[in-house]
């Protein structure tokens, strides 16, 4: 540090090296050659010798040099050093540079320096004066110092003028924080080592931008610097430009200062003016506060963009701090461009569809999900929807609505992935494609199968008696003891043209459970009964029946029931029909009529024998045996003896004991299964309903099913079903309430919610319970939610559950153990049980409707005219009355008419007499007393009108 090589020295004070290398033979100092080191007493000893460079001229240089173009150095070099340095080390030049300073700077960083200095002046202040301490002697080595380490000896610092600036705060090459606080005006590239400290005066900077450091400290006063690159500007680190470059520049303008920064390696780097720009335009910026400020702002805040790596590039000098900003600011601008075709909804910005973009969405998506579709961040999305009404968080299941609420919004067309198309991807994950998988196969592998039949009608048509019927028809069942188990489907046979056939029945009746297995996509029923009793004729649900099966394109066969009945009609029926394309064959139409009585079991062959032709009339009943079974879950429950006990029907192929099987969320391998007989199969064929045991878990009516090769798939694809199960449960169940009335209605508890938790001993039952329960229309006012549904006993879960949510526990032909109906009283959880789904859903309804705010009305009861008033000092005014009309009530609410102008309201009628006697209520065309309490300001002729308020009855 405290050395000085002779060269450097000589140039210091103005003189040739041969002068200082002969003086110093004069001294007795032996030095080999110009660039040789001297000592710092000996470099003292010269300056003394050479007056005009000796310590006055060492910062008299320096100064002289800026003071011409001298801002940048002197000024800087000023502020910083003013201060710190005039009271610690350095003395001369320090001190006087201040001087020197003053004028020029003033302009521009003398403002800007300000504020700065006082920060900056810590720091720098030791850093002065431990140089000062190193040195020993003057200041004035440190510029000497400075230059050296900074570069070194080629370096020359121009001006050789120990860059005042040593002193200067932040000067610290290392220090990232030493900023000159003030603005603009702060000390330009004081830091030896950063290239780029850069001067940042207003305005010149952008050109400049290649310029090394050094140029933007010269720059900076007296700006005078033109752009002129210098030579060694860019070369980053590198040599820096030889000192016959400096003085080129110096003698552009740069202050000696200058020169000594453009010396610095970081004068060359271009990157070192960005850091040093940020450092100048920051205020208390640290060193590498980006190019920014570098630019020139004056305490600007710099270019935009320079500050990410103009900090670290500045302090190390590195270029780059303009290209930088060239390049951010493209993308600046493109982002803008980007920005200002995108929406501004709550303030975000997300990115738009055209109205036609088409984005889909699988069931029970989020907004996170949506937004991985668009590219937009999720919570831009949160707040686009929370001004367009809704509320969810990024992660919440929606529905279709919101969605599309929110997609119109943005110029999204959001389509959602139906449950089947949904699942048919997630089967296609497992190389399985139903679909492919049929048409694949030929007439070769197809065999013939059985019809498989459901029987629709109106309410008491007689469906349940004529399953019955044609149960015990079966001559299979006859010779077997009948069908004892009911399995939720059954096979019988028939002898139809000689040959021995099978028709399946699914014994649920009712088009419920026709509807509910096509909205799972589950097409089980080829033929469907229509029940119609000859003596009632077609009914509302006779022709929603016809309307499911003709939907379905499903043919169908009409029972005409009761027609053992007196006075049935089965012409009638038959005439009726006709009006929904439902034209008998004996009409001239295509549709079978069978009249039948299936209380008597009369006309069930007839009925079979047409469920067969109509069959092979109209349908291609064929089926391929030969692979993994795939069909539908049509029951389950769960039992207690035996787990989860499903009936499927197999659609095609053969199920057999042993195969893995998934059925909706449950998998499994099946164990064992058994016919409507209570017979154990082997294997099942198309068309055979089976009880089958070996289920993990109860599968859902109308639930498919399919062979799986292995367990592991099985299990796999059941969870990834569970799992999209989950999110559109959830999305259906999120009930939406509009921002407005969100906080409101929460406020003045207008929210209320029934929580429910449905159990049954059958899937079929849960679920029809709950579409019923959710149909139920009771207003906004009251939300209805199904937390929780499933087969089987209420459970200690089922109760935890409820007492949670504060829900009521539904069981329909399910009871608790008694520990847990232990529990539920404990925790007053309310568990009611039903064995019939109307009452359960008559019942919720009243519950709900008991939960509604009541709604209360004002009832007149009664008037009475004032005829006389009686003045009473102990009970105040007391009015002498008719009862006009109704009935005026002792105790009701009252209030006083004068000529139809309420004058007293809020009353309450304290006392009533008829005569001398207390009377509880006097009726029309009576005289009678009435006191109002304290209210005294009656006249005669008020009427006085009583009324109560009555709670109005919902619809
Ligand atoms: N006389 C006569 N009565 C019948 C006949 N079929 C059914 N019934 C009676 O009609 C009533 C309703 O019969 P269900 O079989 O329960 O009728 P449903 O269509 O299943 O009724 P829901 O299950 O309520 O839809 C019962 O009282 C039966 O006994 C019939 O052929 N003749």
């Amino acid at each position: 540090m405290a050395k000085v090589r002779v060269y450097e020295l000589a140039k210091e004070l103005g003189v040739e090296s041969k002068t200082i290398m002969t003086k110093l033979t004069e001294l007795g100092e032996f030095v080999r050659s110009a660039s040789s080191t001297i000592e710092p007493p000996v470099v003292r000893k010269l300056r003394d010798t050479f007056p005009a460079g000796g310590s006055a001229g060492s910062s008299a240089a320096p100064a002289a040099a800026p003071a011409p173009g001298a801002r940048p150095g002197a000024r800087p070099a000023a502020p910083g050093p003013a201060k710190p340095a005039a009271a610690k080390p350095a003395a001369d030049a320090p001190a006087e540079a201040p001087a020197a300073s003053a004028s020029p700077a003033p302009s521009a960083s003398a403002p800007a320096a300000r504020p700065g200095p006082a920060r900056p002046a810590p720091k720098p202040a030791a850093k002065p004066a431990e140089r000062a301490a190193e040195a020993q002697s003057a200041p004035e080595t440190k510029p000497a110092s400075s230059p050296r380490s900074s570069g070194g000896n080629d370096n020359p610092r121009p001006g050789g003028a120990p860059r005042p600036g040593a002193p200067r705060p932040g000067n610290n090459p290392f220090a990232s924080s030493q900023g000159m606080p003030r603005a603009g005006g702060s000390r330009p590239g004081n830091n030896p080592f950063a290239s780029s400290q850069g001067m940042p005066r207003p305005g010149a900077r952008p050109e400049r931008s290649e310029r090394p450091a050094a140029e933007n400290a010269g720059e900076r006063p007296g700006g005078p610097r033109p752009a002129a690159p210098r030579p060694g500007g860019p070369r980053p680190g590198g040599p820096r430009p030889n000192p016959g470059m400096m003085p080129g520049k110096t003698s552009l303008g740069r202050p000696g200062p200058g020169g000594a920064g453009g010396g610095r390696p970081g004068g060359g780097r271009p990157g070192g003016g960005g850091g040093g720009g940020g450092y100048a335009g920051r205020p208390g910026g640290g060193a590498g506060a980006g190019g920014g400020g570098f630019a020139g702002r004056p305490g600007g805040g710099g270019r935009p963009g320079g500050a990410g790596r103009g900090s670290t590039q500045g302090a190390f000098g590195r270029a780059g701090g303009r290209p930088v900003r060239g390049r951010k600011s493209k993308r600046a601008k493109r982002q803008e461009f980007e920005q200002m075709q995108a929406p501004s909804l709550g303030g975000v910005q997300v990115p738009r569809g055209d109205g036609s973009t088409v984005i889909r969405l699988r069931r029970g998506a989020s907004l996170s999900d949506f937004a991985d579709r668009i590219d937009a961040n999720p919570a831009s999305l949160v707040t686009v929807l929370f001004h367009l009404g809704e509320m969810a968080t990024a992660t919440q299941s929606l529905d279709e609505d919101t969605f599309g609420t929110l997609g119109a919004e943005l110029g999204y067309r959001i389509e959602m992935v139906s449950a089947e198309d949904e699942d048919r991807e997630l089967l296609g994950a497992f190389s399985i494609d139903l679909d492919a998988e049929l048409e694949a196969e030929d007439d070769d592998v197809l065999e013939p199968r059985p019809p498989v039949v459901t029987v629709m009608g109106h309410v008491d048509h007689g469906k349940t008696k004529l399953l019955d019927a044609i149960r015990s028809s079966d001559v299979v069942a006859g010779e077997a003891g009948g069908i004892t188990q009911h399995i939720g489907a059954y096979q019988v046979h028939h002898e139809h043209e000689g040959n021995d056939r099978a028709i399946t029945f699914i014994d649920t009746p009712g088009h419920e459970a026709f509807t509910a297995m096509r909205a799972r996509g589950a097409q089980v029923t080829d033929i469907a009964i229509l029940v119609v009793a000859a003596d009632d004729g077609v009914m509302p649900q006779t022709v929603e029946a016809l309307n499911h099966a003709q939907a379905a394109n499903v043919p169908i066969v009409v029972a005409v029931n009761k027609v053992d009945k007196e006075g049935s009609n089965p012409d009638k029926i038959r005439q009726q029909l006709t009006e929904y394309n439902l034209v008998a064959e004996e009409y001239g139409g295509d549709t079978m009529f069978v009249n039948v009585s299936a209380k008597n079991r009369m006309g069930i062959d007839e009925l079979l024998e047409a469920v067969l032709l109509t069959a092979d009339a109209a349908l291609d009943l064929r089926a391929n045996p030969d692979k993994d079974a795939r069909g539908v879950a049509i029951e389950a429950n769960l039992d207690k003896g035996r787990g989860s006990v499903a009936t499927v029907l197999v659609q095609s192929g053969t199920l057999a004991v042993g195969d893995s099987i998934v059925a909706g969320t449950a998998h499994g391998r099946v164990r064992a299964m058994f016919d409507e007989h209570g017979n154990t199969l082997d294997v099942a064929l198309p068309s055979r309903p089976v009880q089958v045991l070996g289920l993990t878990s109860v599968p859902r009516a109308g639930d498919t099913f399919i062979v799986a090769p292995d367990d592991r798939t099985a299990r796999q694809i059941a969870e990834k079903r569970e799992a999209a199960e989950r999110a559109a449960t959830l999305a259906k169940r999120r009930k939406r309430i509009s921002l407005e009335d969100f906080t409101q209605a929460l406020e003045q508890g207008k929210v209320e919610t029934l929580n429910l938790v449905l159990k049954g001993d059958v899937s079929g039952a849960v679920e029809a319970l709950e579409d019923a329960l959710l149909k139920i229309d009771v207003g906004d006012e009251v939300e209805l939610r199904v937390i929780h549904r499933g087969v089987g006993a209420i459970t200690q879960n089922d109760v935890n559950l409820a007492t949670v949510d504060n829900a009521i526990i539904i069981g329909f032909n399910v009871k608790p153990m008694d520990r847990v109906r232990e529990l539920a009283d404990r925790e007053g959880v309310d568990i009611r049980y039903y064995t019939v789904i109307y009452q359960a859903i008559d019942d919720v309804e009243a519950a709900l409707k008991g939960m509604l705010k009541p709604e209360y009305e004002e009832v007149q009861l009664g008037t009475a005219e004032i005829r006389e008033i009686f003045r009473s000092s102990k009970a105040g005014n007391i009015a002498g009355t008719i009862v006009r009309s109704g009935t005026i009530t002792r105790n009701s609410k009252a209030r006083v008419l004068r000529k139809g102008v309420v004058v007293g309201d809020n009353l309450t009628v304290d006392s009533l007499k008829r005569f001398k006697d207390d009377a509880t209520e006097v009726r029309e065309g009576y005289e009678c007393g009435i006191g109002l309490g304290s209210f005294n300001d009656i006249q005669l002729e008020d009427v006085i009108e009583t009324f109560e308020m009555r709670e109005k009855p919902r619809s």
